[in-house]
This record gives C-alpha cells, sequence and structure tokens, in this order.
C-alpha cells in the first residue's frame, strides 16, 4: 500500500489519501529508465553513510522519512543497530538541542498555552484523527539529561514515535508526536531568534494543571482510540501527571514506567550471571541507585515491585534499595525530602550527611550500583574499582542519556571490573575485547519496553495501563532472550530482532490488561498464546 501525505502545512487541507493497491505504475518519463527500488535502498544507505556527522544523518532521515516513509521504515528494519542511535539517543539529543536551528517542516502538533479554553479547536486540526492510536506528548521541561529544551522537545516525541512504527509495526498515520508549549525557563532559547517556541517563562503550576486536566479531557474526545505516552517531563510533573490520570485514561509514562520496566528485565538476567559467581540468591541484592529523579525512583518501584513478588516482604524489599541525590545518600535525618524519595529514604541511617559515593558503597556494599543521574563519568576508575573489590561480577547500570552524560564508558567498566562486569547504559556503546574474548554492553533503554507495551494497549483497546501490564512487559522482555544471546552473556536481546521481541511483549502485556480487566477488545480473550502471536504480528504494520 502506497501512502501519500498531502504536506498540510501548504494549502491548510489536511488529509491522508490511500492509493489503492497495487499502486499505479509511475507515469513515463517521470522516472529514470534504470531506477529499482532494491538498488534505491542501497543507494539511501550509501547516502546516510557518506555522511560524517550525527546531526547530519539525522537531517537526512528526517527527509527521507517524510520523503518516502516506506523507505525510511525499510532502513531502520534492517540496519536497526546502525539506525537507531541516529533517530534516537545519543543523535536525537543534539537533534532536540539544535531543533529551531535544523528545523526544516513541522511535524506532530503543538499545542500551546495561549490555545488554553480552545484545546478541541487545535486538536481537530490534526490531519488524521480517525487513523490516531498513539501519542508522545513532552513539555519538553527534561528532555533526556539535557534539561529544560521547551518547544525544541518535540524531536523527542518525533524519535519515540519512529521507533513504535519501526519497533512494532504502529501505522505511521497513527501515530501523533505533540509538543505542549507551556514556555522555558532557559534563557539561551528565550534569547534566541530562531527559537520556535513562545518566548515566555514556564507557567505556573496552577497554570499548568488547569491546561494539563483541558488537554487530557480534550485529547479523549477527539482521539478516542488514542493511547498517550508521557515522555520527559520534570521529575514533579512526570510523577504528578501519572497520578493523576493513570485511573482515567489510557496513560503511561515511559521514564517512570518504562524505564522500571527494562531495568528490571535487564536487572534480572544480570542478577542470574552474579548470583552464579558469587552463590548468592536474589534476595541477598543491594542496589544502589545514583540518582533519584523519576527514572531513579521509578525503577526502584519497579524492583522493589519484583522483590515482594518474589516472597520478600514490603520492609525487606524496600530496605535493600538505597537513593543517592545531588545531596548524597537519602536519609530521613537528612531533613525535608521531595515526596517521591520520601518512600525509598533510609531510616537507619542517622549519621551526618554522605556525599562521596565511594563512602556510600563503602558504607551499603551494593550488588549493583544503577546511574539515572545526568552526571558524566560519575563512576570513576575507583568507584568501579571499589564495586568490582564487593562483587566477582558488580552490576554496573550507568543509565543516563544521551551518551555524553553517562555515568561512565563500557570500555572503563571492563578494564577496571577486569572484564567481569554486568553492564547496561542508556546509550549504546561498543563491543570491547578483553584477554581475547569479545564482550558485549547491553543497553538498558526503554526502548526494548514501550513499543511492545503500546502495541498491546492499542489491539486490546485498554481503558488504563496497570502495574501489572508494565510488569509484564518487562518479564516478557526479560524471557525473550535467546539461548545464544545466553551464551554470548547479552542482558538484552539483540535490537534487530525488535518486532519479534516487541510481538512477544504485547502478548504477555495483553494477558495482564485481560487479568487486570482493563481490556476492551473481547475476542483477543478466546485466542491462544500461538494465535494471539499470530494476530499480532499480523497487525504489525510493514514497510
Ligand atoms: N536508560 C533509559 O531508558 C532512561 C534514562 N534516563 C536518563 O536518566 C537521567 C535522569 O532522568 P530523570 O530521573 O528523569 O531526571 P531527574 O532530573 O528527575 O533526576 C536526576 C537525579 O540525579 C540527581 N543528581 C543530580 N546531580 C547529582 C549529583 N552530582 N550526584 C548525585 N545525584 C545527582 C538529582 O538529584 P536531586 O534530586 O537532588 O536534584 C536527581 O535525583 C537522564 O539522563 C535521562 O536521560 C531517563 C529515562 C530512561
Ligand atoms: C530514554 C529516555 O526516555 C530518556 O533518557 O529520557
Ligand atoms: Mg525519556
Amino acid at each position: 500500500m502506497t501512502i501519500v501525505l498531502t504536506p498540510y502545512w501548504s494549502n491548510g487541507v489536511q488529509k491522508l489519501k490511500v492509493a489503492p493497491q497495487p499502486p499505479a505504475a509511475p507515469k513515463r518519463g517521470l522516472i529514470p529508465a534504470a531506477f529499482d527500488r532494491d538498488v534505491h535502498t542501497e543507494r539511501c544507505l550509501l547516502q546516510l553513510r557518506s555522511k560524517d556527522k550525527g546531526i547530519e544523518k539525522y537531517i537526512y532521515l528526517s527527509y527521507l522519512k517524510n520523503e518516502d516513509p516506506a523507505m525510511f521504515y525499510k532502513l531502520c528494519l534492517e540496519h536497526m543497530a546502525e539506525i537507531t542511535p541516529l533517530i534516537y539517543t545519543p543523535t536525537v539529543g543534539d537533534a532536540c538541542v539544535n531543533f529551531s536551528h535544523i528545523f526544516r517542516r513541522p511535524e506532530g502538533l503543538y499545542v500551546s498555552i495561549k490555545d488554553k479554553g480552545k484545546i478541541r479547536d487545535v486538536l481537530q486540526n490534526w490531519p488524521r484523527i480517525d487513523e490516531a492510536r498513539i501519542s508522545v506528548v513532552t513539555d519538553g521541561s527534561r528532555i533526556l539529561g539535557l534539561g529544560d529544551l521547551g518547544v525544541n522537545g518535540m524531536g523527542i516525541s518525533i524519535g519515540k514515535l519512529s521507533l513504535y512504527v519501526a519497533g512494532a509495526g504502529i501505522r505511521p498515520e497513527s501515530t501523533i508526536p505533540i509538543c505542549l508549549d507551556l514556555g522555558t525557563n532557559t534563557q539561551r532559547y528565550l534569547d534566541d531568534p530562531l527559537y520556535l517556541g513562545l518566548r515566555q517563562k514556564r507557567v505556573s503550576d496552577p497554570e499548568m494543571e488547569a491546561f494539563m486536566d483541558e488537554f487530557m479531557h480534550e485529547m479523549t474526545a477527539t482521539f478516542p482510540k488514542l493511547m498517550i505516552q508521557f515522555e520527559d517531563f520534570s521529575t514533579d510533573n512526570a510523577f504528578k501527571y501519572l497520578e493523576r490520570y493513570r485511573k482515567q485514561y489510557p496513560v503511561f509514562n515511559d521514564d517512570i514506567q518504562g524505564t522500571g520496566a527494562v531495568v528490571l528485565s535487564g536487572f534480572l538476567n544480570a542478577a542470574k550471571l552474579a548470583s552464579a559467581a558469587s552463590g548468592k540468591p536474589l534476595s541477598t541484592h543491594r542496589i544502589l541507585f545514583f540518582g533519584a529523579g523519576s527514572a531513579g525512583v521509578g525503577v526502584a518501584s519497579q524492583l522493589m515491585s519484583f522483590f515482594t513478588l518474589q516472597g520478600l516482604s514490603q520492609e525487606e524489599a524496600r530496605r535493600s534499595i538505597w537513593l543517592v541525590d545531588s545531596q548524597g545518600l537519602v536519609y530521613n535525618a537528612r531533613g525535608r525530602l521531595a515526596e517521591h524519595k520520601k518512600y525509598f529514604s533510609r531510616n537507619d541511617y542517622q549519621g551526618p550527611p554522605m556525599t562521596s559515593l565511594l563512602d556510600i558503597i563503602d558504607y551499603v556494599r551494593p550488588t549493583a550500583l544503577l546511574g539515572l543521574s545526568t552526571i558524566t563519568n560519575a563512576f570513576t576508575t575507583e568507584v568501579i574499582e571499589a564495586m568490582a573489590l564487593i562483587n566477582p561480577r558488580p552490576i554496573l547500570f550507568p543509565l543516563s542519556n544521551p551518551v555524553k552524560l553517562s555515568e561512565c564508558s563500557f570500555a572503563a567498566a571492563v578494564e577496571h571490573t577486569r572484564g567481569q562486569v554486568l553492564f547496561a547504559s542508556g546509550s549504546p556503546f561498543p563491543e570491547q575485547e578483553y584477554q581475547g574474548k569479545t564482550l558485549y554492553p547491553g543497553q538498558g533503554n526503554n526502548m526494548y519496553i514501550f513499543p511492545g507495551l503500546g502495541l498491546a494497549a492499542i489491539l486490546a483497546r485498554v481503558s488504563q495501563v496497570t502495574d501489572t501490564m508494565v510488569e509484564a512487559s518487562s518479564l516478557g522482555l526479560a524471557n525473550s532472550l535467546t539461548d545464544e544471546e545466553r551464551s554470548l552473556g547479552l542482558l538484552y536481546p539483540q535490537v534487530n530482532r525488535i518486532r519479534e521481541i516487541s510481538a512477544f511483549i504485547a502478548k504477555e502485556v495483553i494477558r495482564a490488561a485481560q487479568k487486570s480487566g482493563v481490556d476492551r477488545s473481547p475476542d483477543l480473550r478466546n485466542k491462544s498464546d500461538a494465535e494471539l502471536i499470530s494476530f499480532i504480528n499480523q497487525k504489525m504494520w510493514k514497510p
């Protein structure tokens, strides 16, 4: 099927034309004599590879996506490991920072505080209302670890949705990237004549709240079959709006829940290998979080709820987790704490503030150190060596994005643990040779989770996203490692299998939705697992 998108900014007419199958042959003279679609795939790849800089490759791929979406997604699927870092982290970080400068043409929906009171009118301008199934919504206030990028955050919604299409076969015309323009507190953007957003500071909390209530209400009224992913909201708002809407609308927060799921999955696979080396069971793990924001606390909560399922009491599970923030170890006697840190705040430490990560490691003696802090190279040589001294196979997950903010590189982790590290990072690192052996880094990034989770939510037409669905996505991912991948010591499956993995995750999530009673596709209940997988595969859009 050929999809022809009429440029909707050109004449105010917004429509999608779906050409009948098979597409009409091109008119004579409009295509060169030797043009061949397969050869053209190679041509596009060569053009992409001829560019030196990541950002140039990003711009080329954006152009390709707009001009020839089928070719763009074909390249994504056939060269997933090469292209994902260009359309997503780390390159999407550069693209967002420079979004107003590299901007070519509008893509997605911009809803601003000036639209308050008439948000429905704005949403109704979307050209593909009936097809809309999934939206990634950001307010640009915490894009990756890069801070408040204002309306430039649109790049992250676009990037995540490209992965929905490539990774789970969501139809391209069913996706809506949205950036809410509520101002920005980043002065250099306010001063930049090319900046594309409103030139005002961020609105107050009550103003944002009223805006968000109207926005969510109108989204559901306009797009009744839409699933919403909240992305890269600043910490307080990430927690606040997830809690506010999660029982009312089909919505999830990728940074809290998607990250929780992906890290639990990698942790489980790492913990098996660590336990095999130490002889200690899963219940004895001690997990230190360096970074206690939306991602850190989201992951801590996910690990904790898994531990309780494994038979630990609530208190035992809570006590296996320590948080560190910009002020050091998080503990009750330290004084006033942000709401989201309170649950994991320690009540068993009374001393003076403990700020050095080395001291904290010495005190906690963690089996796993997880970085979600945005602090580049916070896992110094000494920190990595300290972890290796305590553990035969230390678990080190520097998860901050993009790659320049990673708490350590894979090379450093391998070198300072003498090849024993169990490693996953948020952005990709190259493999390493160590003593004649190739070691592979894991990529602990929510991109393994949200495509399958979102696809399941769409197919089962869920009314809400439950904790059990998120957990099912995590266990589905953990269980999708093949024997070959396990024998290579991988913690996550190879990304070129993403569609197969997404289908498996989607099946698990649909089953969890059915158990929770939040599904609204009764037909899927009668399908066997094999039938369900085959149904999911058949529903995936293929370029
Ligand atoms: N791999 C993945 O899939 C994902 C990765 N991430 C990455 O995680 C990172 C954090 O995201 P998020 O949690 O939303 O951001 P937040 O801003 O909510 O959290 C950052 C945390 O790091 C802490 N921190 C800052 N400076 C230091 C320091 N010097 N020492 C110790 N802790 C410090 C902050 O402390 P304080 O609370 O005191 O300010 C805060 O707790 C980002 O880089 C993001 O890209 C996020 C989601 C998914
Ligand atoms: C991966 C992701 O969601 C983040 O870094 O924010
Ligand atoms: Mg994010």
